[in-house]
């Protein structure tokens, strides 16, 4: 089943979700940061599982199908907000906002806490490769041709410390349906990790692009989402 979904739903509406789910996934956010730094005691520890199981139980009440997917609504708006990267949702997500431009640039300044920790301080590499791969994709979308992840390539040049950090990206080439991104993370020292990737336009995406413009005549399709 595609996880790309059409929904009936104004900007105004969308607005009034970003401003009740935003903070609920950052407070677990939070949450997940106090659980790995706690030092209260045991007994203080086994009440905050029961309080926390309790609230999952009042969530789960009502639940989405499988994942959240990527919701367009009529005016294009396209919201990824269960993405592991920028997901509004997604208190796994630090979450980065991306900005970009049309040229095929994007850009996004992000703190990286205790949960993203690989060696001891440090990103663990596996995070610098999702944020990048992030980075590059949004690039190639900001281009005017978004694809998947066909290779992406990482040079790690020293340690990535967690704290406040900027990644970037920017297309290098495009050929045909394959677009060439580059990109990095840096701290305030300079790069620290490198990356290079092509992002293909699926053969499915091509087809259903071509129906979009085919539909909307001179209206460009959505490329990017939040
Ligand atoms: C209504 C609009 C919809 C738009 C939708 C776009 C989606 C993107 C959306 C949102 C952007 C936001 C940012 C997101 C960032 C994060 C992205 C990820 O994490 S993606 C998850 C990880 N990646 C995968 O899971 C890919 C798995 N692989 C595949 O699905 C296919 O293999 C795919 C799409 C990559 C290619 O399949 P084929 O059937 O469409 O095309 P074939 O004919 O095989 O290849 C086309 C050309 O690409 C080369 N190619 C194929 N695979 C390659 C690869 N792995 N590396 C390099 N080149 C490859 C081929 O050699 C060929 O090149 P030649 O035309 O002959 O020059």
């Amino acid at each position: 089943m595609s996880r790309y979904v059409q929904e009936d739903v104004s900007s105004e509406e969308i607005e009034r979700q970003r401003a009740l789910y935003g903070p609920l996934a950052q407070s677990v956010r939070e949450l997940a940061d106090a659980v790995i730094r706690t030092e209260v005691d045991d007994a203080e520890i086994a009440a905050a599982r029961a309080g926390i199981e309790a609230i999952t139980e009042r969530l789960r009440e009502r639940q989405i199908a499988g994942s959240y997917g990527v919701r367009f609504n009529a005016a294009g708006e396209g919201r990824a907000w269960g993405n592991a990267v920028v997901g509004t949702r997604n208190p796994v997500a630090p979450p980065l906002k991306v900005h970009h431009d049309s040229s095929g640039r994007a850009w996004a300044e992000f703190h990286l806490g205790a949960a993203y920790e690989g060696p001891p301080g440090l990103v663990h590499g596996g995070v610098s490769a999702l944020i990048l791969d992030q980075m590059l994709g949004e690039a190639a979308g900001a281009g005017g041709k978004p694809g998947m992840t066909g290779t992406l390539t990482l040079r790690y040049r020293r340690g990535t410390p967690l704290g406040e950090l900027r990644a970037e990206a920017h297309i290098d080439r495009v050929e045909g349906v394959k677009t060439y991104a580059v990109g990095h993370v840096a701290d305030a020292e300079g790069v620290t990790v490198e990356a290079e990737g092509v992002f293909i336009l699926p053969k499915w995406a091509c087809r259903a692009l071509e129906k979009q413009a085919r539909e909307q005549q001179d209206e460009p399709p959505p490329t990017r989402f939040e």
